[in-house]
């Protein structure tokens, strides 16, 4: 699966992702209208409203685009309906030729770890009858718990030709209480970094491996130390737009071949029409505006990493 994202960013020319992060409040009025005068205010009603709005966005911006990022929280906070509306979300995606990456952040004791890995990029055995339950491509994963937490999710991606996005630096304003912790002088975050490189090698695709690692946008000075230090990885890069990291800010998490790093962006894209700069399409267009944020995103990532070259 690293070399269909590496080839579909190739083609793209777009080293981004789109983050599926649909919270009601992003949701046009009208959606939510025709769904809850269908399904009343219920979480069957969210769920549609949610589904209707993730369609329109994949149309709009599908072939522009290698990847997405659903984020399985948004799903979970409307119950079973919701999660429905997860599943039908990677269908769709796959369906577009989309490369799709569940964001679940999941990691624990080793048969647990195992059980999330079955769940989400394997397949379930039942009486022989193998089912696969959402079927996405590549899973973000804590390794918080340490190896025998991570393995499960690496064998089964091994079988199913399938990968990882390893958190080694997350984006968040408190990601440092912990992360940046020195032990023996090192902070931790590089360890993590260390371990995932180790984890890679013998997870290679064609140039790059399939465990890749987790690094925020908002501290872009480390993006070229885990760059050295994992230099096999793809990087998924949280915190553009929304969390206000920019094109310029990206560069040291390339390579030099101009790979290496997928930059998401969730609420930049989805909710684009609340934006000025895309004020002029409406609720109604909101899909076009959406569209108009990616374009613009691969711009400004695009010509960052040009110069740098
Ligand atoms: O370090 C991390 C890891 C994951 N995320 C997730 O990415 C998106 C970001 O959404 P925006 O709207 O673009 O800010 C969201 O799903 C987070 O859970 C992250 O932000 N940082």
């Amino acid at each position: 699966m690293i070399n269909k994202l590496v080839e579909k960013i190739k083609k793209t020319g777009a080293p981004i992702v789109v983050g599926l992060d649909p919270m009601l409040n992003y949701i046009p009025e009208h959606i939510q209208e025709a769904a809850f005068s269908e399904f009343g205010e219920t979480l069957e009603g969210a769920a549609q409203a949610v589904w209707q709005f993730n369609k329109e966005i994949i149309d709009k911006t599908y072939d522009l685009i290698p990847a997405v990022k659903p984020q399985i929280a948004m799903y979970e906070q409307f119950g079973i309906p919701g999660i429905e509306v997860f599943k039908r979300t990677v269908d769709y995606c796959k369906s577009k030729d989309l490369v799709v990456i569940g964001d679940i952040k999941r990691g624990d004791i080793g048969s647990t770890s195992a059980a999330y890995a079955t769940g989400h990029l394997g397949r379930v055995n039942i009486r022989g009858n193998e089912c696969i339950p959402f079927g996405e491509d590549f899973v973000t994963v804590n390794p918080y718990l340490g190896s025998d937490g991570v393995n499960p999710f690496i064998d089964v991606c091994k079988k199913e030709k399938k990968g990882l996005f390893i958190l080694v630096k997350t984006s968040n304003p408190s990601s440092g209480e912990f992360q940046d912790r020195l032990i023996e002088g090192r902070p931790l975050y590089e360890l993590v970094g260390e371990k995932v490189a180790e984890w890679g090698e013998e997870c290679m695709g064609d140039a790059y491996s399939y465990i890749g690692a987790v690094v925020g946008a908002t501290y872009p000075e480390l993006g070229k130390v885990l760059r050295e230090i994992m230099p096999k990885a793809y990087i998924l890069v949280p915190g553009y737009g929304a969390q206000g990291g920019q094109g310029k800010d990206l560069v040291h998490f390339f390579n030099a071949d101009g790979l290496g790093a997928i930059v998401n962006s969730s609420r930049g894209i989805i909710a684009a029409y609340k934006q000025e700069a895309y004020a002029k399409y409406g609720a109604q267009n909101f899909g076009d505006a959406s569209r108009a944020a990616v374009e613009a995103m691969v711009k400004d990532i695009s010509s960052a990493i040009e110069a740098k070259r």
